[in-house]
């Protein structure tokens, strides 16, 4: 059973984004301010469009959480939109009055995004009953709940680091770096690079997409330092902890890979090349000295740091669009596009960061339980 459960709901264009999250223990520390870091940088990076400079992140804790610990209880947030404001009344809950308003259909739609699929499937012939959940705007959501994830891994002893790792086929080379430098050079990056070579040829990159009406995807990498050995099992598929981390990362809009350690390219290496040889010494116990598992061996977490990398498509609206179907007519259109980001892979990070936080909270809760922080610690051995 999942001990770390959330739920959100919340249209991109509608009133506010809402989360409830379950399964917190009683005592952890968490304020506004950390959860509003992580909807900060959710928001920052090159390449974003139009709509970044009208919201403003921030979060309003409804319930869960008194004078700076968690309660026990079910936390519940709020993020409110502040583009509500020009969308009321084609977002109003209320029944139509006859005669009034101006708004038309959407029905051209887009390729690359839900609206087709999701029209057929629910019988919508207005797409933007689909478009407005599909969006990733429900993603400020899932940051909201990894920055409580994030609170409990923390007094865990266990930190996230994330970089970019590539962006429309220009790659970084970090692999000199240590993770801590990794963490110190991110915030200096406006794409979250710690390559700061790669990190200008990245902006060029989003420039000159920008300038022929094209978008950008790339590869995000979140390591999970200080993880205990054993969260995760091999005895079901669905207790695997490298298959929760998977379909947790890939259920992220625009999310089309997620690798583990060496991932694809362990399968074109021999096994002497992908395997981490184990050693033991006096008073350090078990150890390897490559990590190409990414922390994890048959489901389980094996103390290493935990790598798990994202590959994220490009942008599907484009201002210079692909061609669709109107689907009340039919006939063929080319769309004309009012915003859209042109390369999103930084914001990616942070909510791919927010759902390895949420995964491996989950993960902590089902193994050393706890319904206060006091007892957590004390079977964590802290
Ligand atoms: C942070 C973030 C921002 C995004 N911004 C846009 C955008 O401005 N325009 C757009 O067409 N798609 C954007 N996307 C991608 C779409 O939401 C996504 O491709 C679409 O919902 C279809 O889902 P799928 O790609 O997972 O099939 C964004 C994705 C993320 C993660
Ligand atoms: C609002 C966010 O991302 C949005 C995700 C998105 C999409 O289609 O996924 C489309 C854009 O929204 P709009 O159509 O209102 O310009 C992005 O800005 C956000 O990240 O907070």
């Amino acid at each position: 059973m999942r001990r770390l459960r959330f739920l959100t709901a919340g249209e991109s264009h509608g009133p506010a984004l809402t989360v409830i999250i379950e399964g917190m223990p009683a005592g952890v520390p968490l304020t506004k301010a950390e959860i509003d870091e992580q909807l900060w940088r959710r928001q920052q990076g090159y390449g974003r469009g139009g709509r970044m400079a009208i919201e403003k992140d921030e979060v309003e804790i409804l319930s869960g959480i008194r004078h700076g610990l968690t309660l026990g209880s079910p936390i519940s947030l709020l993020i409110r939109n502040r583009d509500w404001e020009n969308w009321q009344e084609i977002m109003s809950p209320h029944p139509r009055t006859e005669g009034t308003g101006t708004e038309k259909k959407v029905t051209r739609a887009r390729p690359g995004h839900a609206d087709l699929s999701g029209g057929i499937k629910y019988k919508h012939g207005d797409l933007r009953n689909i478009l407005e959940r599909a969006s990733a705007r429900e993603t400020a959501a899932r940051v909201a709940a990894g920055a409580v994830a994030r609170a409990l891994l923390r007094a865990a002893g266990i930190e996230l680091v994330g970089q970019v790792t590539a962006i429309g086929g220009v790659t970084a080379d970090t692999s000199d770096l240590t993770w801590e430098e990794i963490a110190c050079r991110i915030p200096r990056s406006p794409v979250f690079c710690a390559d700061e070579k790669a990190s200008r040829k990245m902006m060029a990159a989003i420039d000159e997409a920008r300038a022929a009406g094209d978008s950008l995807g790339g590869v995000v990498e979140v390591a999970a330092l200080g993880v205990p050995v054993g969260l995760g099992s091999h005895v079901h598929w669905d207790r695997r902890l490298d298959g929760r981390l998977a379909q947790a990362v890939m259920s992220i809009q625009a999310i089309k890979g997620v690798e583990i350690g060496m991932g694809f390219l362990a399968a074109a290496r021999p096994g002497s090349e992908v395997h981490d040889e184990i050693f033991w010494e006096e008073g350090r116990g078990y150890y390897r000295e490559t990590n190409r598992a990414g922390g994890i061996e048959g489901g389980i977490s094996n103390g290493e740091p935990i790598i798990v990398r994202a590959a994220m498509k490009p942008i599907p609206t484009l201002y210079r669009p692909l061609r669709s179907v109107d689907i009340e007519t039919n006939q063929p259109y080319l769309a004309s596009i009012e915003r859209s980001d042109i390369c999103a892979v930084p914001a990616a990070l942070v909510v791919v960061e927010a759902m390895v936080a949420l995964v491996l909270a989950d993960a902590i809760l089902e193994r050393y339980g706890g319904d206060n922080w006091q007892d957590l610690k004390v079977a964590l051995g802290r």
